[in-house]
């Protein structure tokens, strides 16, 4: 786990950067600033006049009017103005909050896979993230009013009557300082605070995975004693962040309200001793009093605030580490991602075992993305393993292999289970890297190729196809991001031997037999190989759930797909084997 802490204060460079709009919506927050604290003036400014004309000038109603109108209007413009920066506060945060959610996604999926725990990733990327609301939509517009308010009244207040102005420039630091040493305080706390609810979000993602299984050993009700721990050291962390928030708004409070109060003493005496006299010394007093805590209110806020955005800001932090994860040679890629969205990243990478390919095949009406996206692996190249070694943290690493795929061949891996035949097609599209050796496609080694091409280029059906819940129509189409064409998918379906279109799947599996379940994963590799033309297929074991019969109709199927192709197929099923042009086995 990240052990950055967000910083006590201020703008956080990184998030303006990865945040297009956000310099934006400062921009819009300074100059609505700047409107509030004519407003503030102004409105202090009628209703000082007001109450010196009524008590001091001794003036009608009648005469006063014209004034009373303005104020009301001034007060209506105040509240549009801060409904205007609340709505834009909340329009700039929904949009920094999507733009990071689909970059971490996006780079996410670059990543290999099991690189980051499923329930913290998805606690981060949800709730994480919506707590950066606190940040956008509350304390960033205090923060620029902070400024900008002080300042404007300061101003005014050193024109109307300089020591209640110097007495403000005196004690208004000390509550950004007061500010400064709680947030100091509070930093690890908001860390913690944030740790607890990713453990609690990963504790309960485990839990519900595993559930079937410990219901069926009898220990499903034995996991409340845990729940109620975790949940116990959420409730307690929560409970100590609420107590520092409420404990230093009560400090800033104090200190602003006893600021608040020198001022007043010291108009007070020269009210009464004569250095302020009559309607333009009452009205002076009740200006510099009505705006002496306008002065203090936007530094207090921001430091209530900054409370409500350390959480998001801890988030935040998580989600720039994942950023800067620097998956397996990203850094090469040279192209930018056509497909474009998190969306269609997720729907390319959730059918994992249909890799897009490289364009479009002539006269496949049925694919709508553009795909201008050039493949860096020849036609059909030669895939070669070169000594390469793979581990598994905690395991013995698998043995040293050396390996050539013939281009346009099919090549069956035979090896024994657990030799590492899955792990080897993982690796050739990136989710797995060798500790030593390399892998090459033709002449280019895969750490010098640009990752996402090379995946665009690589169909792959794996052992266990992911399922979504949806219909059998719906899985089948995650094969294509932008959507197939009914007959398209129908054709898919067809010649994987799937069950009906229409049929239902949840995301266990359950509603399909095992046979079935891998043959909607066939027929989504089917329909990508299809439409994107891959030039590299793998297939790991396409057929160990089907009877004999079926597994030959699949075999026959899949036959005008292996032409010209680079096919590496994991089976140890004699049908499989007869289509082999070359056999391996270590
Ligand atoms: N995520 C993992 N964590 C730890 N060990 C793993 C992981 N995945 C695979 N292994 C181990 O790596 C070795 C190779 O696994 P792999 O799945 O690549 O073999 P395989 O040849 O495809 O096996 P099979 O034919 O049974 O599918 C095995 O010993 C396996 O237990």
């Amino acid at each position: 786990m990240t052990t950055l802490a967000p910083k006590p204060a201020g703008v956080d460079r990184r998030l303006l950067h990865r945040a297009r709009g956000a310099a934006v919506f400062i921009g819009v927050c300074a100059a609505l600033g700047a409107a509030r604290t004519a407003c503030v003036v102004a409105g202090a400014w009628l209703t000082a006049s007001l109450i010196a004309g009524a008590f001091a000038g001794g003036r009608s109603l009648d005469s006063l009017a014209p004034q009373l109108i303005a104020l009301a209007i001034v007060l209506a413009l105040r509240a549009l103005l801060a409904s205007v920066q609340e709505a834009a506060a909340h329009r700039a945060s929904a949009g920094v909050k999507s733009g990071l959610r689909r970059q971490a996604l996006e780079q996410l999926m670059r990543l290999p896979s099991g690189k980051h725990h499923t329930g913290r990733t998805a606690a981060l990327l949800v709730r994480g993230i919506d707590a950066l609301d606190g940040y956008f939509a509350r304390y960033l517009p205090q923060l620029v009013l902070a400024v900008v308010v002080p300042v404007g009244v300061l101003a005014v207040m050193l024109i109307a009557y300089p020591p209640a102005a110097l007495i403000v420039l005196l004690t208004l630091p000390l509550i950004p300082l007061f500010g400064i040493l709680i947030g100091l305080y509070t930093r690890s706390r908001a860390e913690r605070q944030w740790e607890a609810t990713s453990h609690l979000a990963h504790h309960f993602a485990d839990l519900v995975a595993g559930l079937p299984t410990l219901k069926a050993f009898g220990r499903a009700a034995k996991q409340a004693g845990a729940i109620e721990v975790t949940t116990g050291s959420y409730r307690r962390r929560s409970m100590s962040l609420l107590r520092v928030a409420f404990c230093s708004a009560l400090v800033l409070e104090l200190a602003a309200s006893l600021s608040v109060a020198v001022v007043a003493v010291t108009v007070g005496v020269d009210l009464v001793e004569g250095g302020l006299t009559g309607e333009a010394g009452l009205k002076t007093a009740l200006l510099v009093l009505i705006l002496a805590p306008e002065a203090y209110l936007p530094l207090r806020n921001v430091g209530a605030h900054y409370h409500a955005s350390a959480e998001g800001l801890a988030a935040a932090e998580q989600v720039f580490a994942i950023l800067g994860d620097t998956p397996e040679h990203a850094e090469t890629a040279s192209e930018p991602d056509t497909t474009g969205t998190a969306a269609s990243a997720l729907a390319r990478w959730s059918g994992r075992g249909s890799t897009p390919g490289p364009e479009t095949k002539p006269g496949s009406a049925a694919i709508t993305a553009s795909r201008t996206m050039r493949t860096p692996l020849g036609r059909a190249p030669t895939i070669m393993f070169r000594r390469t070694v793979f581990a598994y943290p905690g395991r013995q690493p698998l043995p040293e292999l050396s390996l050539t795929v013939p281009a346009g061949q099919t090549t069956v891996l035979t090896a024994r289970s657990g030799a590492g035949k899955s792990t080897l097609m993982a690796a050739l599209v990136g989710f797995r890297q060798p500790v030593s050796g390399s892998i090459a496609f033709d002449d280019a080694e895969l750490t010098d190729l640009d990752l996402a091409a090379v995946r665009r280029s690589i169909a792959w059906l794996p052992q266990r196809p992911v399922l979504i819940d949806g219909t059998v129509a719906e899985n089948v189409r995650l094969a294509v991001p932008d959507g197939a064409s009914d007959p398209a998918v129908a054709k898919a379906i067809a010649a994987a031997h799937a069950p009906a279109a229409t049929r239902t799947v949840a995301a266990d599996g359950s509603g399909l037999s095992a046979g079935e379940a891998a043959r909607v994963g066939l027929a989504r590799f089917l329909l990508r190989v299809d439409l994107l033309d891959p030039p590299v297929l793998l297939l790991d074991e396409p057929t160990a759930h089907l009877d004999s019969d079926t597994e030959q109709a699949v075999l026959d199927s899949f036959a005008p797909y292996r032409d010209q192709r680079t096919v590496l197929i994991a089976s140890h099923r004699p049908a499989v084997r007869a289509i082999a042009d070359r056999e391996v086995d270590w």
